[in-house]
């Protein structure tokens, strides 16, 4: 149907997994209904009367957020979480100078290279508390032409009994994220959290804190609590069925792996993906989807979008083993393929066929060491350097076994991507930020030439 769908339609529409990807300048409006949510749409006056909020990010254009609110709620206190003096946030001051209704918190990031990457809004409303929880920065060009992943919480009703948790201990893990910062200024948020019942909540909250976790804060973040999540909650019947389901990861950017996939992403990071009950001997398929220089050069952004891919030459150059695993961006059935992803999922499909799922995480982590965490000291620490944020979804939380794929069967999972991935071909190159390309001009006719 060609219906323009409210916000209100658009989140009950969107039940029950609540994820969308955000609306695309430029594609046919059908495909910015289903499952697809705008910034404005989100800050809709719509979901009720707003008291107060708060916007976890890395990059932030105030005045471009403030537009996003609707006006009537751009006087109520906001509070801004970001990562000290990063990338262009040395200028959120300044940009906050002239509103004295807007307070400023930068997390700490006390291990070096570390970036405040989490993308979260608490928004209170007079009816109860909301947790988005996405991918996409607070600048325009993030929601303008690019694919990025957000889910929505229900609104949480206000309770006095504080024990409200969810099936999924949602409450208690987002208590014990905010906590890490140990700043003052959310300490209202994290009394405000206590105080609403957080038990229509069906996912599970996968965070990363900066820091040396050891002993019982080992499971408590990182690539180690996607592993204690899956073994705890994937509960399979006969799951040797699935030793060798394979597994995708896809994000934004690539950090440094090591000189193969032995030293960190087929050992460590894969055991956590694949976590299943049995150490089983046959090793799933992990395939890794990332945009080729040619995505980026026909998509709807250009070579601009790959101003957002900031995989350098640096890290590229030393691990070239890695094009093996890469798969390209492709996102047809979604309308797209031009829109450069800044998403990051991963998930494990039951078999070849894709038709099923097993799981589903949506995240603001890439594949790096920084946002997952590597093992360090004989594996007694998990050393993780960034804040990072996601959602994993599990069938057995929507009382089914998997997640069917196929539109056909109901309610089918919103998958983000094409599935199967398709492989690069020989000709094809990952996009790296800091090369010039001259030879091709990308859809606007300009080339890219970093120097
Ligand atoms: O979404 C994010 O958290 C994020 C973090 N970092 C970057 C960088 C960088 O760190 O150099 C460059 C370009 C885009 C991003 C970006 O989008």
């Amino acid at each position: 149907s060609n219906k323009r769908l409210t916000p209100i339609e658009k989140i009950q529409q969107s039940e029950p997994y609540r994820f969308f990807l955000s609306t695309v300048y430029g594609i046919s409006d059908n495909y910015n209904q289903i499952n697809a949510i705008s910034l404005k749409e989100i800050l809709s006056p719509e979901h009720g009367q707003l008291v107060r909020s708060a916007q976890f990010n890395y990059m932030f254009d105030i005045e471009f957020l403030r537009e996003q609110y609707p006006p009537e709620f751009r006087l109520k206190p906001l509070l801004i979480v970001h990562g000290d003096s990063r990338h262009d946030n040395h200028t959120i001051k300044t940009q906050c100078s002239p509103y004295p209704q807007i307070e400023i918190c930068a997390a700490r990031l006390d291990i070096p290279y570390g970036t405040h990457h989490t993308k979260m809004m608490f928004l209170l409303y007079e009816t109860g508390l909301r947790i988005v929880i996405h991918t996409a920065n607070l600048i325009q060009q993030d929601w303008k032409q690019k694919s990025q992943g957000i889910w929505i919480s229900p609104i949480c009703p206000k309770t006095n009994d504080n024990t409200n948790e969810s099936k999924t201990n949602f409450k208690k893990d987002l208590i014990e994220y905010i906590e890490r910062y140990r700043a003052k200024q959310l300490q209202f948020w994290q009394k405000t959290i206590n105080e609403h019942d957080f038990s229509s909540i069906n996912v599970h909250l996968i965070s990363s804190t900066p820091g040396r976790h050891t002993g019982a804060d080992m499971n408590k973040f990182g690539h180690l609590k996607l592993r204690q999540t899956l073994k705890a909650y994937l509960g399979l019947e006969n799951e040797a069925q699935y030793n060798s389901a394979p597994i995708i990861g896809q994000f934004s950017s690539i950090g440094s792996l090591g000189p193969n996939a032995n030293n960190w992403l087929s050992k460590e990071f894969l055991t956590s993906l694949k976590q299943l009950h049995s150490s089983s001997l046959d090793s799933p398929e992990l395939k890794l989807i990332y945009p080729t220089v040619d995505n980026v050069r026909t998509s709807l952004e250009g070579y601009m979008a790959g101003g957002s891919l900031p995989y350098n030459m640096q890290n590229a150059m030393k691990q070239g083993w890695l094009v093996n695993y890469l798969h390209k961006w492709k996102a047809d059935h979604r309308q797209r393929s031009r829109a450069s992803p800044h998403i990051k999922t991963y998930l494990r499909a039951t078999n070849d066929e894709y038709k099923e799922l097993l799981w589903f995480l949506v995240t603001s982590a890439n594949l790096s060491k920084a946002a997952w965490g590597v093992l360090e000291k004989n594996n007694t620490q998990l050393m993780i350097r960034s804040y990072e944020i996601g959602v994993l979804f599990i069938p057995k939380q929507f009382s089914q076994t998997t997640f069917s794929v196929s539109d056909s069967s109901s309610p089918s999972f919103p998958i983000p991507y094409d599935l199967p991935p398709v492989k690069y071909q020989s000709s094809d190159k990952p996009w790296v930020v800091d090369v010039a390309y001259k030879n091709q001009p990308d859809s606007h006719g300009n080339m890219w030439d970093p120097s």
